[in-house]
């Protein structure tokens, strides 16, 4: 495990290796190790520069992502082909590109539950899926299906606006004895999206992702939403709030999906209403930068020293210097909020915004990963006096949220190509001490 941030401070670990009585420590006792597991749709993003006039010939609403009935699928595929429009394809999902991008992050194990084409051909999307995929995700629980795995047109118009039109595949026919328990043992958490509530009745994909949040319950992992896309969520506020009060801890939207979700449109308000329903939230918010929000002990509660900020609660990131913690495990449970803007004001080109939401859960989730592994390994630490989901203070996992979101943006691709660069190992030096 590769551990987020803070390189430099006395709880870093692992340990100094050099060290002659750790290293004695560690030929006694391996250390412990967690993964994170998530539940997702095998998909390949097919991306292509395309004017309204597609859209509209395609039925496609802008900014929305779609499922697709095969033969329209097929024509629009058509026309991208005759039209030479397809200018790359990756592998997507996401879920697979969390996964992913927690494994380059913390170079170390993830677990995707999903379904791979059984009879793979080179060249083929599945095999595409599977290059591009970190070799440390591990894909051994993968469901073989005989039809081919799912394809996401990703439509970007002139003015950056991506529209996501799916043909589905096999992708949702995960069946849930392909989840097993055992991949939930030593877990630090489980990541699902609300696109896995989407497919056709008769799709087993939602009964495999309530078997999953089943055993995420059985052995107290936590269980991460990501809201994918404000669309899934207009109209069924209800239900997914119901939902998030049932079975999840950590929400991740961004302030669109906030306020299909909350009702409220301003990321911080929305924000502060899903700690109604859940213990953590990232909310994303575009060239706004990002706010997270939760709850802490009141009395280890620490102040931040930073400048306070304004907001519609005022001087709300006083306390942001405090590690998250869920609502049940606080005596006195106090609400801490922090926001950052982009990264150096974001980059100076932006690629392509595909997966800069995804990036930002995956540095949430390294770190809530770091901190389950830290515990196991040294549970008499001082970090462990309180029972924390995460490692760092919401202050320091909004920094590290925000720059993984912007290396995304600086790359084609929805996936970290690598990790971040090594000089920044210590996060404090290059850009937490500015
Ligand atoms: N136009 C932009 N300028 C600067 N930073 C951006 C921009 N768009 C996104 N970001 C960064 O990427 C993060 C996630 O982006 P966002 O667009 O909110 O996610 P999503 O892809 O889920 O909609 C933001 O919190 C911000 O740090
Ligand atoms: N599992 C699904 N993933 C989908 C779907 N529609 C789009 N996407 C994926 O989203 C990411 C981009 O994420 P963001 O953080 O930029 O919002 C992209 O790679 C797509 O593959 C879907 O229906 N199901």
């Amino acid at each position: 495990m590769k551990f987020p941030g803070q390189r430099k401070s006395k709880h870093y670990f692992p340990v100094d290796a050099r060290d002659p009585l750790v290293a004695q420590i560690q030929q006694e006792n391996p250390l412990s190790r967690t993964h994170l597991v998530g539940v997702g749709q095998t998909i390949v993003d097919i991306e292509a520069r395309v004017d309204d006039a597609f859209l509209a010939r395609h039925n496609l609403s802008k900014g929305h992502s779609l499922v697709l009935e095969e033969d329209k699928a097929e024509e629009l595929y058509q026309e991208l082909k005759e039209r030479n429009l397809i200018s790359h394809e990756y592998p997507g999902d996401t879920i697979g590109n969390t996964l992913h991008n927690y494994s380059v992050l913390a170079d170390d194990a993830s677990i995707l539950l999903g379904v791979m084409s059984q009879d793979l051909k080179i060249g083929s999307y599945a095999y595409r899926y599977l290059c591009n995929t970190s070799s440390r995700m591990d894909l051994d629980y993968l469901q073989p299906v005989s039809g081919p795995i799912g394809r996401c047109y990703t439509l970007i118009t002139e003015d950056g606006e991506r529209t996501f039109a799916i043909n589905e595949g096999d992708m949702n026919q995960l069946r849930p004895e392909f989840v097993p328990e055992a991949a939930f043992e030593n877990a630090s958490a489980l990541v699902l999206s609300s696109y896995l509530v989407r497919g056709k009745p008769t799709d087993p994909m939602k009964d495999s992702a309530l078997k999953a949040i089943e055993y995420a319950k059985k052995h107290n992992v936590p269980v991460v939403l990501t809201l994918g896309t404000k669309y899934v969520i207009e109209g069924k506020q209800e239900w997914w709030i119901e939902f998030l009060k049932e079975h999840v801890t950590c929400v991740a939207m961004n302030e669109e999906e906030a306020e299909a979700l909350t009702g409220e449109k301003d990321p911080l308000l929305a924000a502060d209403k899903a700690l109604e329903w859940v213990d953590l939230v990232l909310c994303t918010a575009g060239p706004i930068g990002l706010y997270m929000a939760g709850y802490t002990e009141d009395e280890l509660k620490r102040e931040s020293t930073l400048p306070l900020l304004p907001g519609r609660i005022a001087e709300f990131n006083k306390y942001e210097f405090s590690r998250p913690m869920t609502k049940a495990s606080c005596e006195n449970p106090i609400r801490v909020y922090s926001h950052i803007a982009p990264y150096l004001g974001g980059p100076v080109e932006i690629k392509n915004t595909n997966g800069a939401g995804d990036a930002a859960l995956s540095a949430l989730l390294h770190d809530m990963s770091a901190n389950v592994y830290h515990k196991a390994n040294v549970p008499n630490s001082a970090k462990h006096v309180a029972k924390c989901l995460t490692y760092s203070s919401f202050s320091q996992i909004c920094q590290y949220s925000n720059r993984v979101s912007y290396q995304v943006l600086t790359q084609h691709a929805p996936r970290l190509s690598r990790g971040l660069p090594e000089r920044e190992d210590c996060l404090e030096e290059a850009y937490w001490e500015r």
